[in-house]
């Protein structure tokens, strides 16, 4: 068995993660933490993810609980990934990384330490279909080509911090991939005003925040007389939280690294 320790676990995330954990035959709930002040601190993160008491107390730090588990699961806020970061390495935890906003620099750092220090998969999402979305994008902008303008639309929940998504920016990666372009390059984030016409190369990249929207995807492709649109729609938080608790069980075995959700769903190769 996997002990699993979960970061922000009173949070949208952190209860289904909980819960999935709860669920998988090879994860045990081991360890739950919250930030200082949470309400939540010393209270079972079982009951407040709705499973019962799963004997597990929310702690207020990571370093209360960093003895009680093998692989620690991350969807918090950019700069506390950053400490758990420096916390794993020191420790020689695994981790798991879904929390999105970290800035170039911070997946610099990461990916040193984890290649230093303990395996981690870090991934802006780990729903199974947005993971095969990436690469069906990939493959569309090669074939397709600069006859086909790129633009992608994302739409989240009110609560969002970051914009735009983690997912949103990986799709724009992916079609710039496909394509031979760099996204720092071509990307386009926002359109204002007098802005005159498309340029051939951007791929623009659009940001719509409401109400209670898991989390939505669009990459378009237009072109002449046509086009095409491929999209993702989260129906729920699982598919996300599943990935994750997936994630856990495999980079538990895994030597020291930086991996993504290709390498755990086996789509590398792809
Ligand atoms: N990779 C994916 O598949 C995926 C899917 C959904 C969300 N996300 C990302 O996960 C993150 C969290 O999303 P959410 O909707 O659950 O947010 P949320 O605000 O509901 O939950 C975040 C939780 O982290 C806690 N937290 C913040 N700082 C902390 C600290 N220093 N120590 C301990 N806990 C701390 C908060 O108290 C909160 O409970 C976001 O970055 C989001 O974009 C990723
Ligand atoms: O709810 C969120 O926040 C989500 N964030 C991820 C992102 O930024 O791509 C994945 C989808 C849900």
């Amino acid at each position: 068995m996997t002990k699993v320790i979960v970061a922000g676990a009173t949070g949208r995330m952190g209860q289904r993660i909980c819960y999935m954990v709860h669920q998988h035959p090879d994860l045990t709930l081991a360890g739950a933490f919250e930030q200082p002040g949470n309400p939540n601190v010393g209270k079972d993160a079982g009951e407040i993810a709705g499973i019962g008491n799963a004997g597990v107390t929310i702690a207020d730090s990571l370093e209360a609980v960093i003895d009680q588990g093998d692989v620690i699961i991350d969807f918090t806020f950019h700069k506390a990934t950053m400490e758990f970061v420096k916390i794993a390495a020191k420790h020689g935890r695994a981790m798991v990384i879904g929390t999105t906003g970290l800035s170039a620099d911070d997946l610099t750092v990461l990916r040193e330490t984890a290649t230093a220090s303990f395996p981690c998969v870090q991934a802006p999402n780990m729903a199974v279909g947005v993971n095969v979305l990436f690469k069906l994008v990939e493959k569309a902008a090669a074939v397709l080509g600069d006859a086909y303008d790129v633009e992608i639309v994302e739409a989240h929940h009110r609560m969002k911090k970051d914009a735009p998504s983690g997912t949103a920016l990986k799709i724009g990666e992916m079609a710039a991939k496909g394509l031979g372009r760099n996204l720092a390059e071509v990307g386009v984030f926002e359109r204002n005003g007098i802005i005159g016409e498309r340029t051939d190369k951007e791929i623009g990249i659009q940001t719509i925040r409401g109400g209670d929207i898991v989390g939505e995807h669009t990459a378009y492709f237009a072109g002449p007389g046509e086009r095409i649109e491929i999209t993702h729609r989260a129906h729920n938080r699982d598919n996300f939280a599943g990935g994750a608790a997936k994630a856990a069980a495999w980079v538990a075995s895994q030597p020291k690294g930086l991996y993504t959700m290709f390498d755990v769903l086996g789509l590398s190769e792809f």
